[in-house]
């Protein structure tokens, strides 16, 4: 078995790694820690986890470094900041590292001090950290001792593209104009667990925002993902605009492409199709059939429909997924089963619910 730790297992994204961990045959939780929540019962906290997992949470302070050491696998579902102060010591004693905020997703030291407003405590260990998007990465996750799980955004808009970049850099030719535009929509528990004046409950239900207008920390993530994981031969120059929809999980982006001529003449239902073929939790919807975030709730997978029209020369191209799942937790056992050479979909494979 794999043993395996939870920093951070109070929040959203905490709890949805301990309900899929669980079910996980390869893996056992042997440490869950909380400092607002010490030698609580998780089930006292979350009763949806009573008869699944009897584990406490712990805060072991000082020594809580030595006890994640004995540990074959960490993931931080903390915020930003917390994962690189302890990720060098955790490496080097052999401990793989999944780390479902930012500290290890932007290779640009600058982008990452600039939008996160922190200085990188470990750089050099940041080099050989893989992001973590198994669907283009899964080589280099197969060695990683490092993961930066992406955000949930840039995980639809980066696999809602991959196909476009990948033929057009096949083809050598711009099937796309320059500008993307991606306008993509959030449930609240994107925003996580703390309470805050701005997401309760009468500020978000029977309501619908935008924010981020000026520009979210997304943006350079997106953009690395087109240019250095999916090696874009041509510039981009992408718009994101994020949205605040009352519902708890999911999120669906739509992205905007005009077609230039060549563009125009490709079938982009089938390139979308070839191009997931193979993949386990990519789903491309049959043309004319569109997604809802219900498709995809609690569940790993990630729907795409794609909508061109030839005579304005316009590309659709619709994503959704749950936000807590293939957004966070469900794409970081995703990461973890290929770090660790298991099949990829182990721990994965539920139906999404609905209603
Ligand atoms: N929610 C989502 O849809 C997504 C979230 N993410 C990212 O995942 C991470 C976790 O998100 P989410 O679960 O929503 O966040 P929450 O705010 O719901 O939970 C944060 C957790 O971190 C713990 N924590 C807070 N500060 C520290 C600290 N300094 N040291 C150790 N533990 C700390 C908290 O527990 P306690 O205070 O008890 O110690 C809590 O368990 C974030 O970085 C977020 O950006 C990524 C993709 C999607
Ligand atoms: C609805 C909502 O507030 N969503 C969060 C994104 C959550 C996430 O994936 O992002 P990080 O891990 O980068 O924080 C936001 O826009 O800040």
């Amino acid at each position: 078995m794999i043993s395996a730790a939870i920093v951070g297992g109070t929040g959203y994204t905490g709890v949805e790694l301990i309900r899929l961990l669980s079910a996980h045959p390869e893996v056992s939780i042997d440490l869950l820690t909380s400092r607002s929540e010490a030698g609580t019962r998780a089930d006292e906290i979350f009763p949806s986890l009573r008869g699944i997992s009897d584990i406490v949470f712990s805060d072991l302070g000082d020594e809580t470094l030595d006890a994640l050491q004995k540990c074959d696998v960490v993931f931080f579902a903390t915020p930003h900041g917390v994962a690189m102060k302890q990720a060098e010591a955790l490496t080097q004693a052999g401990v793989k590292v999944v780390d479902l905020a930012a500290d290890f997703r932007l290779q640009s030291l600058i982008d990452f001090e600039t939008w996160y407003q922190q200085p990188h405590s470990c750089p050099e260990l940041l080099k050989s950290a893989v992001y973590g998007l198994p669907e283009i990465n899964r080589e280099k996750l197969a060695d990683a001792l490092v993961v930066g799980n992406p955000g949930c955004y840039p995980t639809t808009a980066i696999l809602g593209l991959k196909p476009i970049i990948e033929l057009q850099n096949k083809q050598d030719t711009r099937l796309i104009e320059p500008r993307i535009v991606i306008d993509a929509k959030s449930g609240v528990s994107g925003a996580g667990r703390q309470a805050s004046l701005a997401l309760n409950y009468a500020e978000t239900t029977d309501n619908f925002k935008a924010y981020g207008i000026k520009g979210h920390r997304h943006l350079p993530e997106i953009e690395q993902g087109i240019e250095q994981l999916l090696s874009s031969q041509f510039k981009h120059k992408i718009r994101f605009l994020p949205h605040l929809v009352p519902m708890i999980r999911g999120m669906f982006s739509t992205i905007h492409l005009e077609l230039t001529t060549e563009g125009c003449a490709v079938d982009w239902q089938q390139a979308f199709e070839t191009s997931y073929a193979e993949e386990a939790f990519i789903d491309v919807l049959p043309a004319g059939v569109y997604p809802d975030t219900r498709s995809v709730r609690a569940s790993n997978r990630l729907r795409i429909a794609v909508h061109q029209d030839a005579t304005r020369g316009e590309l659709t191209v619709m994503v959704v997924q749950d936000n807590l799942v293939k957004g966070a937790a469900g794409q970081a056992i995703q990461n973890m089963n290929v770090m660790f050479g298991l099949d990829e979909t182990l721990g994965l494979n539920a139906a999404p619910i609905v209603p």
